[in-house]
């Protein structure tokens, strides 16, 4: 089935939108933008219910600036990991912001089937903003592919 017709996250009005966009304004709050003075904030709903977030981290080396999502994906791992049903990020005016190229990749890694994410445009599902993603599925070689664990990344 395709994944944005699977019901994992849920449907789309019963996700917890307001806590979501109150977690990444929260974390948008404690932003290093000393650069660009654009703060980001990310929250998402994991699968076992936790809501795991994260702010931009910029550097004197533009370049090595963590955007919010790999916060957001660096604190998932490390208090338990799963997977993401619902994302939602924020600017500094606490509007909706859709997540650079990079980080829907950085994100693709980790969704829950159905995953929903919240944007500029509405809600959108993971393969609406990412079509065709390159994954996990695509290293062939098991010893190569995320160990132990399926396409989704759950494991089997
Ligand atoms: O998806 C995005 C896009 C941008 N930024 C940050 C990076 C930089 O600190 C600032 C301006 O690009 O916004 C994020 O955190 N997430
Ligand atoms: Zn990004």
């Amino acid at each position: 089935m395709d994944e944005s017709t699977t019901t994992t996250a849920g449907s789309a009005a019963d996700l917890p939108w307001e806590a979501l966009a109150e977690a990444a304004t929260a974390a948008m709050r404690k932003a290093y933008v000393p650069y660009s003075n654009f703060p980001v904030g990310a929250a998402a709903l994991t699968d076992d219910g936790r809501i795991v977030s994260g702010c931009n981290v910029e550097n004197a080396s533009y370049g090595l600036t963590l955007c919010a999502e790999c916060s957001l994906v660096s604190q998932l791992q490390m208090t338990g990991g799963g997977r993401l049903v619902a994302f939602s990020c924020v600017d500094g005016d606490g509007n909706a912001l859709m997540p650079c190229g990079r980080c829907r990749q950085l994100l693709y890694e980790f969704r829950a089937p159905g995953m929903q994410l919240m944007t500029v445009s509405g809600i959108r599902t993971m393969d609406e903003v990412l079509p065709d993603a390159f994954g996990p599925q695509h290293l062939a070689d098991a010893g190569r592919s995320a160990a132990g664990t399926t396409e989704t990344g759950s494991t089997e």
